[in-house]
């Protein structure tokens, strides 16, 4: 089975104003909300390329109750703690360009924490589990890397996308993937990263320090995939970006559902990038089709 675990879900809320002004009374001319969270898009997406996971983490109050209600109705499976905070609600602002103003969510407790490790201490080698997002500020920033040292002596197929300081810490436990953005891979080597070809040069600097593959999302410019054996440039399909929140997780579960379905590399990675442009072109999260519609525009090639 897939396990994702989202950490700090969200109910994120979009709203579209015509000339936002700071400061002034601004009405939406456009509004609308979503389960939100980076391991809850991973899942949703892959329900929907027809691949199922299981969704871990913390949900609590009526923001956590409308997630799992509304992931349920989708045919999601879930096992989430319930803690006693509300999960957070991640403000997504367009107007013109995007602004997001994403929550710190609630405080966990010791013994929630300890709920949740026991359900990851119950999976097995077979299993493949995605970490994923921002740490409730409660927990601290070597959370991902001490549960990720569990999962791998299990032999536990590991992926992540976490930023920040967590993201130097997983980086030393050998992960299956991770998909850092240009800018996060930028932060960990304190460099600007731009083009396809500094992606590459700190992305090999990733598979030297012992992470097995590596994908740099690159938002309008695409993508970058890596590993000690290849490495793959794909470019971004063009077309009028809705609202991209949510497409590096798009990348990630396209990637990871080709993966399940004994695609290649190279494959699950088009794939990956199809998902992640569809939901960029998209208000919400990508449908099956909108991805594979886009897929014929994704070339991928040798860098
Ligand atoms: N403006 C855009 N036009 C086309 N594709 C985009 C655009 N923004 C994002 N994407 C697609 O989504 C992927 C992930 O976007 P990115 O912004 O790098 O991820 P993250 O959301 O993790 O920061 C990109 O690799 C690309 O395929
Ligand atoms: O946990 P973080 O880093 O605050 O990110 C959470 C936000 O990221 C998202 O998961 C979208 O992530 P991506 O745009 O990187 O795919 C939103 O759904 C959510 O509001």
């Amino acid at each position: 089975m897939i396990y994702t675990v989202t950490l700090n879900p969200s109910v994120d809320y979009i709203v579209q104003v015509e000339h936002f002004e700071l400061g002034g009374l601004n009405r939406s001319v456009m509004d609308t909300k979503f389960p939100g969270g980076k391991g809850i898009n991973v899942s949703r997406v892959m329900k929907r390329l027809g691949v199922d996971s299981t969704a871990l983490g913390f949900l609590g109050g009526f923001t956590g109750s409308y997630i799992e209600n509304f992931l349920k109705a989708e045919g999601i499976l879930t096992d989430f703690v319930q803690v006693s905070g509300d999960t957070r609600i991640n403000i997504k602002l367009k107007s013109g360009v995007e602004t997001e103003i994403n929550g710190t969510g609630p405080s966990i407790s010791e013994a929630e924490l300890d709920r949740l490790l026991a359900k990851i201490d119950s999976l097995g080698k077979d299993d493949v589990i995605l970490f994923s997002g921002s740490i409730p500020s409660s927990l601290p920033p070597s959370i991902y890397a001490s549960l990720i040292q569990k999962c791998r002596e299990k032999q536990i197929r590991v992926i992540a996308d976490v930023s920040g300081e967590s993201l130097g810490h997983v980086i030393k436990t050998g992960p299956f993937l991770i998909k850092p953005n240009h800018h996060e891979i930028g932060e960990i080597f304190g460099v600007k990263v731009e083009t396809p070809e500094e992606a590459k040069q700190y992305g090999s600097r990733l598979l030297d320090m012992g992470v097995e593959n590596v994908i740099v999302s690159m938002a309008e410019k695409g993508a970058l995939f890596l590993n000690k054996e290849v490495s793959y440039f794909a470019q971004a399909p063009k077309g009028k970006v809705k609202n991209s929140a949510g497409a590096g997780d798009s990348v990630v579960a396209g990637f990871v559902s080709g993966m399940a379905k004994g695609k290649s590399y190279k494959e699950s990675f088009a794939l990956g990038v199809a998902c992640g442009s569809a939901t960029a072109f998209s208000m919400e999260l990508c449908t099956k089709q909108e991805a594979t519609s886009l897929l014929e525009q994704v070339h991928v090639q040798s860098l």
